[in-house]
């Protein structure tokens, strides 16, 4: 069982109440926490979500039934065993990064584009795009799941869905480098190293401060996704499209990226022809760029 330590309550830096009001009208039942530390905030849901939905039929702990699995907001101030996908780990520092994970119930009929409709979600409160401006955007979008500011990491999304009865929950984690780690040891190191931190957009950036800019955007998101798919998505994903044009690899094919087809697979031109994609477990690179 994961071992979890609690602030102690109110939280006040991390406006939980005031996000607690902010998301539950968009999904009754919610439920907010900030622990100090925890193992990865994903694993610690998932954990939850399999222990309150298990042996569906039978009497669950406290009286509560399958249905009533409630979504839950956990923000951790710092991961022991951070998870990135496919099976990599994920490294944040305390006070220099936001970690957290939204467990929700999702009916969806196609999962492919969730991970992208994220992304755009994150992209867009954190730099509102400019009506009629015709400036590249410096937030973009790694196919599947990478957000980029200046073309270096600045975070990840992993998506993990647990089934809980009847239904499927959804558990999205966030990590986004806040702050700069390695401010006083080495940063040209760091600088070189691929990653980037949100003071680089904004100086005043925190943690509490980069959350509350996008709970809220992101769990409307994930309400249009459900009710709409990802092509109302496809163009604002295309203005960040960080690998279209470019030479790639995916997995063992190579080619020229061209763009994400309107069910958010991602179109590799190769010597065979055109591909489509889906997010899965494949790695992308650029080709000759390790990221
Ligand atoms: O880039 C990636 O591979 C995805 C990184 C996702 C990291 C976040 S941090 C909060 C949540 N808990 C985890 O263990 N992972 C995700």
């Amino acid at each position: 069982m994961t071992e979890s330590q609690y602030l102690p309550p109110p939280h006040q830096h991390w406006g939980g109440e005031a996000l607690w009001q902010q998301l539950e009208p968009l999904l009754p039942g919610l439920s907010v926490e900030v622990v100090a530390r925890t193992e990865s905030t994903n694993s610690t849901l998932i954990e939850r979500v399999r222990a309150e939905g298990r042996n569906p039929g039978e009497a669950q702990p406290f009286g509560r039934r399958q249905h009533d699995l409630q979504p839950c907001l956990l923000v951790a101030e710092h991961q022991t065993h951070g998870r990135g996908r496919m099976g990599r780990a994920w490294h944040s520092s305390s006070g220099a990064s936001l970690t957290f994970s939204l467990a929700v119930p999702l009916e969806l009929r196609d999962w492919s584009g969730l991970s992208l409709v994220v992304g755009v979600a994150l992209a867009d409160a954190l730099e509102p795009w400019q009506a009629g401006g015709d400036e590249a955007p410096r937030l973009s979008l790694k196919w599947p799941n990478d957000l980029w500011l200046d073309g270096r990491k600045l975070g990840g999304v992993l998506i993990e869905t647990v089934p809980a009865g009847g239904h499927r929950m959804a558990v999205i984690g966030v990590g986004l480098n806040i702050a700069p780690a390695w401010r006083d040891t080495d940063s040209l190191n760091a600088l070189s190293s691929g990653f980037a931190c949100m003071q680089e957009l904004d100086l005043d950036a925190s943690a509490p401060q980069v959350l509350a800019l996008i709970a809220k955007p992101l769990v409307q998101a994930l309400l249009d996704f459900q009710a709409q798919g990802f092509a109302p998505w496809l163009e604002r994903y295309q203005r960040r499209d960080a690998l279209n044009g470019r030479a790639i690899t995916a997995g063992a094919l190579e080619g020229v990226a061209r763009g994400v087809s309107p069910q958010g697979e991602l179109l590799l031109q190769t010597a065979q022809g055109l591909q489509a994609l889906s997010g899965g477990e494949v790695s992308v690179r650029l080709t000759q760029t390790t990221l």
